[in-house]
Parts: structure tokens; C-alpha cells; sequence
């Protein structure tokens, strides 16, 4: 993928840039083969490949610049501003609608906020797309000091992109290098994108993770519920679940899908998922996984897990452990504490291994598992 940011030394965002894309594949490939090295594989499936433009669904752009003349993309090590509108890795329908923005955010005095002197309002916007049509937009401010102001262009914004059906504030007032605040003010009637990937529906809101590739996640998804098809799946557990793409894609309608997650935001759209799957025997609560685990005596026939970087950890691999659900699915974004969890969940086979290309031009991968009680 040519990049003229990157060319021109102005964007490091995409670190293997210079490197052909099947070697960034073989390289992730060999990786994840050495860190899992000491641990019999019995089936590798192939890497899956993402497109290598204009995959991301999602733009966080940090606002630098002046109100008249903001920038949108990144700020440098010089704390200059860098504009990436026309980052590759976005739909084309993104540099458009930040093209428009621009004259809003000095109509609504949105002065970007100044690392270094510690000055201005508007900290980033942040873009999403589903495949289905239909944007989220979500203005990272310090305060709440100019929303009445920018309420006041709302409806000007509003009739010149309608894409944007859901349009929300975020209050970030910490000087820190921090995306988003906790307290979210709606601006639009909506409050959640509404998207599907093969025929399940899913649900964007502020504050709840949602994958950003989603045609490799798309195939992710699928794949996991190939590869359980063949199981008992009376219950089953999806930890980390986020707005419940895995659980929602592998449960039955005879399943008993519980579904664990620490953001009540993302619950809600799990749960509006299920609703209108018509699934009536699932349980999406907002809890820590570990915490939920633990209180529990007894494991399911099928333990879905996708934890953070961090992985599952310790004290949740013991309770597996202990436990022994019939059959575990790891998703991980991090195949160096996915190495490590499977280390220490003892008594299991691994039966399958498949790297899943969601971020391409970088060093990360998503590895899925398939792990099987001896
Ligand atoms: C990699 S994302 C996966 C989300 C989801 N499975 C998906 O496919 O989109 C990890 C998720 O773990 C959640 N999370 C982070 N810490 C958690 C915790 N202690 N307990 C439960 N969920 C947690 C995050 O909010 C995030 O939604």
C-alpha cells in the first residue's frame, strides 16, 4: 500500500508499511509458530488475509490546528499537527464527511485543545462506519463548556451529513493520553449504530469496543462457529464478550449463552442482539470476567474467551482448570499471552490454530484456538 505520509516521514502509524504484505503475513505466522513452539499443534490453518486498504471501520482523529483552521489525524513528536483525511486504511466515505466538519467546529467555537499549553476544547473525533450505511461521529471534548454552542449547529450538521445517525459528546477533562471520558451526552436520537455480519446483528455505541476490521472480523466470527459446531453446546460462556459477536454467532437456539463483559454499554447492545435473534435463553451481564468465573462452581461445555492484550491470566486459567469445561475457543490480540494461558491451562489439547489478518501493516495478530479437554 503506497502512503505518501508515510513516505514523507510525517505518519509512523503503520510500522510494516515497507514490507510486502505476504511477508507481514509469514512474518506474524512465524511468530505466533515460536511462541507457540513447546506446544503440540495439531492443526494449523491457514493465515486469513485482510484487504490492505481501506479495511478500518473506525477513524480516531486527534484535533490539532486552530478553530478557523483545525487538523485532523495526528500530532507529531514536534507537537506539530499532521493531517491524515486521506489515510488509506479509511473507507472513502470518510474524507469526505471530515472535509465537511471542518467549518462546524469554528461555527461551534470547538478551539482543538493544546497538549502543551494545556488550552482548547476539542481533544479528537472519532468516526465509525457499519457496512450496513449509517455513521457514528463522537466529539471528544475537555468540558461541556461549548455544547450548548455546538447543539445551537446540530441540526445545520445534521441536514448537510445525514449519514451521521448517531452524533454524541464525550467528556474527557484528564490531561492525559486517555481517549475518552466517562460521561457521554447524546446528540442524536439514536444511540447505536446498527450492523450485522453474517446475518447476526450487532449493535456500535460510544463506550463499547467493536472490532475495527470487519471483514476479517466478519470471517473470525464464522470461523468460530465452524469450529464448534461439531461440540455439545447445552451452555456456553462468552468472556470479554464485548457486544457479543462470538456468542451470538456459535449459541443455538437450544443454548444457554451467558455473556460476560465489564462495559454496560456493550451489554446492551449484546442483549438488544439476542432480542432480536429471538435467542431467550441467554444472559448478557456487566461484570469482570474473573470475578464472575470465580463465584461460579461449575463450567460450561463450551468456554468462549477474548480478553484484552493482558489475556485471561492466572487466577482465571486456575479456575478452568479446575472446573474442566469440555472445550475452550481463545481469541487473543496478543499471541504472547496467549502462549502463556496456554501454558498454564493444563489437561487440554490444542486441536487448532488460525491468525486472523485485523491489522494489517502492523506487528499485531489476532490468533484463534481451539483447545479440547484430554
Ligand atoms: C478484545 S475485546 C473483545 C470484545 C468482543 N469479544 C468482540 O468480539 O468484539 C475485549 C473486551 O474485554 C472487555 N474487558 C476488559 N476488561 C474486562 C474485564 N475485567 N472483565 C470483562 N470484560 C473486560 C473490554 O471492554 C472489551 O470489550
Amino acid at each position: 500500500m503506497f502512503c505518501p505520509r508515510y513516505d514523507a516521514g510525517q505518519c509512523r502509524s503503520c510500522q510494516w508499511l515497507p514490507k510486502e504484505y505476504v511477508t507481514q503475513l509469514a512474518d506474524k505466522q512465524a511468530r505466533i509458530e515460536h511462541l507457540l513452539t513447546d506446544i503440540p499443534v495439531a492443526e494449523w490453518r491457514p493465515p486469513v488475509p485482510s484487504a490492505q486498504r481501506r479495511f478500518r471501520n473506525k477513524a480516531k482523529m486527534v484535533v490539532s490546528g486552530s478553530v478557523e483552521r483545525p487538523i485532523l489525524g495526528i500530532v507529531n513528536t514536534e507537537g506539530e499537527g499532521v493531517d491524515l483525511i486521506d489515510c488509506p486504511l479509511y473507507p472513502d466515505t470518510f474524507a469526505p464527511v471530515f472535509r465537511q466538519l471542518l467549518p462546524f467546529i469554528a461555527k461551534a467555537g470547538l478551539t482543538p485543545y493544546h497538549i502543551a499549553r494545556r488550552k482548547g476544547e476539542l481533544k479528537y473525533l472519532l468516526l465509525t462506519e457499519s457496512t450496513q450505511g449509517g455513521m457514528m461521529l463522537r466529539f471528544v471534548l475537555r468540558s461541556d463548556k461549548k455544547l450548548a454552542q455546538l447543539k445551537k449547529v446540530l441540526p445545520e450538521l445534521q441536514q448537510c451529513l445525514p449519514q451521521l445517525t448517531v452524533i454524541s459528546v464525550n467528556i474527557q477533562p484528564v490531561h492525559m493520553a486517555i481517549m475518552e471520558g466517562e460521561q457521554e451526552i447524546m446528540l442524536s436520537d439514536a444511540s447505536a449504530l446498527a450492523e450485522s455480519f453474517n446475518h447476526i446483528p450487532l449493535w456500535i455505541r460510544p463506550q463499547s469496543f467493536f472490532q475495527t476490521n470487519p471483514e476479517v472480523a466478519a470471517k473470525l466470527y464464522l470461523t468460530a462457529r465452524e469450529w464448534t459446531q461439531g461440540l455439545k453446546l447445552d451452555t456456553l460462556w462468552d468472556l470479554f464478550c464485548g457486544v457479543g459477536g462470538f456468542g451470538l454467532h456459535c449459541a443455538r437456539a437450544e443454548t444457554q449463552l451467558t455473556g460476560i463483559e465489564i462495559s454496560a454499554e456493550a451489554i446492551a447492545c449484546a442483549q438488544d442482539s439476542a432480542t432480536k435473534l429471538g435467542l431467550k435463553n441467554t444472559q448478557f451481564r456487566a461484570l469482570d470476567a474473573t470475578h464472575y468465573a470465580l463465584n461460579e462452581t461449575s463450567a460450561p461445555d463450551l468456554l468462549l474467551v477474548n480478553p484484552p492484550r493482558r489475556g485471561i491470566g492466572q487466577e482465571l486459567c486456575e479456575f478452568i482448570v479446575s472446573v474442566k469445561p469440555a472445550a475452550i475457543l481463545y481469541s487473543s490480540c496478543n499471541p504472547e499471552t496467549l502462549a502463556k494461558d496456554i501454558t498454564r491451562l493444563q489437561g487440554y489439547r490444542l486441536e487448532r490454530v488460525q491468525l486472523f489478518d485485523l491489522f494489517p501493516h502492523t506487528a499485531h495478530s489476532e490468533v484463534l484456538s481451539l483447545l479440547i479437554r484430554e
